[in-house]
């Protein structure tokens, strides 16, 4: 659907390097990674903002490579959601179909669905200015679909939104694509957004696409180390591997499966790490080692904490009552412990 060859972009000290990406027609693909990554350049790539000789786009099989934006059929939406402040929400909504060349009356019609759909009836005639941002951003989501675009190009929708419309919009968006069907491809510096959204995610770090592929699969299965934190994995150590055995700092385990050859990291989730208290009874299949505790960090909800394991710092988590309950101070002696199945070798 999206095909996306050898993206090359050089501005001084930055460079978006060879990127190549693929999107399946009515897919929710997600581009992550940290701001500055070069994701927004990918999308504008898209889009036509940004222009490269060598790159080739090619959209539900037509070359847009060398397409002014307006004619890609592409709509975008921006975390700013641009609206026209003089114009009312019907307005804003209808405003692409000026340029429409389409079928006007299914535009219209099209038009009075988004609008249900989007929950807006009751503001069609209200002036934009003094609307919610989570309303904004539902006018300028179904402005952008008004001319029934091949892709719905999302820049941070949320990301401008405060915590309760952040919620709303992401399930506007959940519920319309799968309604739609069209093809939505999203950027955001936000993982849990994506696991929450996206069928296949890519990771962009410094310019490059690191890895690519089914959300789930990147989340529990990353291949580089930093993917790896990027997803969660707090726990990266470098490591060696002797059949279903890993050696890591002065610590050994054994594993699961025996990894991949080349592989050199070993990483565990902080939530499948269990801290016990020195002495306690470890189920009999899990690694433990001994530490200290040195670290505890009131998350909100949870408890993130640090233990100090031979030369590594371990980092786990811990539900608000259990830590209440416990009586854990930093400095005390702990084990913690983890099943084979928890650790992921690449
Ligand atoms: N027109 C430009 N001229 C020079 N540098 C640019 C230009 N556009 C982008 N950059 C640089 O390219 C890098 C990547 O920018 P980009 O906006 O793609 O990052 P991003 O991953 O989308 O980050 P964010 O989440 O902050 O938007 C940044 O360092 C940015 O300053």
């Amino acid at each position: 659907m999206i095909h996306l060859e050898h993206l090359d972009i050089e501005f001084p000290g930055f460079r978006v390097d060879d990127v190549n990406l693929h999107v399946e027609e009515g897919e929710f693909f997600a581009l992550i990674g940290p701001t500055g990554s070069g994701k927004s350049l990918v999308l504008e790539s898209i889009a036509g903002l940004v222009r490269q000789a060598r790159c080739r786009l090619m959209v539900q099989g037509e070359d847009m490579s060398h397409l002014a934006p307006e004619k890609r059929g592409i709509g975008i939406v921006y975390q700013d959601n641009a609206l026209f402040p003089h114009l009312n929400v019907m307005q804003n909504v209808s405003f692409g179909l000026r340029y429409y060349k389409g079928n006007r009356q299914e535009a219209r019609d099209r038009v009075e669905r988004l609008i249900d759909m989007l929950g807006l009836r009751r503001l069609v005639h209200r002036s934009v200015a003094r609307l919610s941002g989570g309303e904004k951003q539902r006018i300028s989501i179904a402005r952008a679909l008004s001319v029934n675009p091949r892709v719905l190009l999302l820049d941070e929708p949320l990301s401008a939104l405060d915590p309760n419309f952040r919620e709303e919009i992401r399930l506007v968006l959940k519920e319309l694509h799968e309604t739609l069907g069209t093809t939505f491809f999203m950027v955001t510096h936000d993982f849990s957004e994506a696991m929450f959204l996206a069928n296949r995610v890519g990771v962009m770090h410094r310019g490059k696409l690191e890895q690519i592929g089914e959300t789930r699969d990147v989340f529990c299965r990353p291949n580089t180390p930093f993917v790896a934190k990027f997803v969660g994995m707090k726990n990266v150590f470098s490591a060696e591997f002797e059949g279903k055995m890993a050696h890591f700092d002065a610590l050994s385990c054994a594993l699961e499966h025996t990894p991949a050859l080349g592989a050199e990291y070993l990483a565990l989730r902080p939530e499948d790490i269990e801290l016990y208290p020195r002495g306690a009874k470890i189920p009999e299949h899990f690694a433990h080692f001994s530490g200290k505790l040195v670290g505890i960090q009131d998350l909100g909800f949870v408890f993130e904490l640090a233990a100090q394991v031979a030369g590594l710092e371990f980092r786990t988590i811990l539900d608000r009552k259990r830590m209440l309950a416990s009586s854990l101070c930093p400095g005390d002696e702990v084990q913690i412990a983890f099943p084979p199945s928890a650790v992921h070798c690449f």
